[in-house]
């Protein structure tokens, strides 16, 4: 079946149409900075002998990137068809546990969980709001962010305040890149040898967003991200956990009203905060090489508080298969992997530097030696995969 994946962010709209019999992409394509004077696109497929790149006109915005998407998929040189559309949609809440079809209750149910994810949440549905109208005659499918992370316990996912804030107002942890997090859990068990069902392992999926989730027997029992993407680890540009009590100070003694603070903390922190030039982990590594101070505390800090993370993950699973790491960073930094791995030693996870350094390279992706009571394997992530395949299960089974 041929599934369009649409993952809407706040500027951009990522795509791929994916036959998911053989999980390859027939088109993918990415269209970025809408909004600003100079949106621009890129459209890449298999059928073209060059990717085609593009402007659109000022100002434009997700509906008229589909306007384009539509026409590059019935043009002459593609003429694909489809037969559903996948989006991406991070946060569901805790009314949705798998991928829904997205009807006008569904959509509602969606709206009113955007307060919670505003950077997100909005954009999403952008997206299906003008799918719908591009693709009137496709099942529009919602595939959650959130829905993975479903399965934790009220032990897990319940914060130290009070319980009524969670009765009344649903304020607890829901976790992110659940797609991430369970695409790698079936590719470490196919790759273990194990079923599904007994696979124990911690995902660690670090890209501009990071997160890493606790997964036993293949459900998911913990994860670090919380009522929204921006608990727990440090990200590209978000600041992962602090003392709550910086936010009272920064508005009570430096006078900074809730607003910034949510911009410093979701936009202006993480790598791009602490290095004071960049968010990008490629960028940071290359400087830390010349030398570059801000960069080498940056990434130092990135990894130290990582393993703290996976530490603390480790103590919610009664045992620990494996560790993955994938993501941007996850499947490319070596030495992100490298500077991790000395301080898990003491959890059985040990690293083969000869196998890390060429991850990728070798097939199986594992990077752990031979003799390492837990594997540690590389798996690169495939959200949209898991988003088309989601889609097609709902969609087949109606
Ligand atoms: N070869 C590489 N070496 C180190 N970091 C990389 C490499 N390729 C990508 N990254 C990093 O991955 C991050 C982006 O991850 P990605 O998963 O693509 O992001 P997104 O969350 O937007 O999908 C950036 O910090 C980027 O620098
Ligand atoms: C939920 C989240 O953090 O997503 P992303 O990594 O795409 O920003
Ligand atoms: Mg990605």
């Amino acid at each position: 079946m041929n599934i369009l994946v649409i993952n809407c962010g706040s500027s951009s709209l990522k795509f791929s149409v994916i036959d998911t019999q053989t999980g390859k992409d027939l088109a993918r394509g990415l269209f970025d900075k809408l909004g600003s004077q100079a949106p621009s696109f890129k459209l890449e497929s298999p059928l073209l002998s060059a990717p085609k790149k593009g402007n659109l006109p000022g100002g434009s915005e997700h509906e008229a990137s589909l306007d384009t998407l539509a026409n590059f998929l019935a043009s002459d040189e593609m003429h694909l068809e489809i037969e559903a559309v996948g989006h991406r949609v991070v946060h569901g809440g805790e009314r949705f546990t798998s991928a829904c079809l997205m009807d006008q209750e569904a959509l509602d149910a969606v709206k009113s969980c955007s307060s919670l994810a505003p950077l997100h949440n909005p954009a999403n549905l952008l997206g299906i709001e003008s799918s719908r109208q591009h693709f009137p005659e496709l099942p529009q499918v919602g595939v959650f962010d959130t829905a993975f992370h479903q399965t934790i316990e009220p032990e897990a996912y319940l914060y130290a305040i009070p319980y009524e804030l969670y009765r009344e107002h649903g304020i607890r942890r829901y976790g992110f890149h659940g797609s991430s997090h369970k695409y790698v859990t079936s590719e470490a068990a196919r790759i273990l040898g194990k079923p599904l069902d007994q696979t124990s392992i911690i995902t660690a999926h670090l890209g501009n967003g990071c997160s890493a989730a606790a997964i036993e027997n293949g459900a998911c029992v913990d994860t670090t991200m919380g009522l929204t993407p921006l608990e727990g680890l440090v990200m590209g540009t978000r600041s992962g956990d602090l003392d709550p009590g910086i936010v009272f100070h920064l508005h009570r003694a430096l006078g900074l009203s809730i607003e910034e603070i949510d911009t410093i903390l979701n936009k202006k922190s993480g790598l791009l905060g602490l290095s004071e030039f960049s968010n990008d982990m490629r960028s940071l590594r290359q400087a830390s090489a010349n030398g570059n101070e801000a960069a080498k505390r940056a990434v130092s800090i990135f990894t130290r508080r990582l393993a703290k993370s996976i530490a603390s993950l480790r103590a919610a699973l009664d045992k620990c298969d494996a560790l993955v790491f994938t993501g941007g960073i996850g499947e490319n930094d070596v030495q992100t992997r490298t500077e991790t791995l000395v301080r898990l030693q003491h959890l059985g996870m040990l690293v083969d530097e000869q196998a890390n350094a060429t991850a990728g390279v070798d097939q199986d992706g594992i990077i752990s030696q031979a003799n390492s009571p837990v594997k540690v394997i590389v798996i690169p992530t495939n959200e949209e995969l898991m988003i088309a395949r989601e889609t097609e299960q709902l969609v087949g089974s109606k």
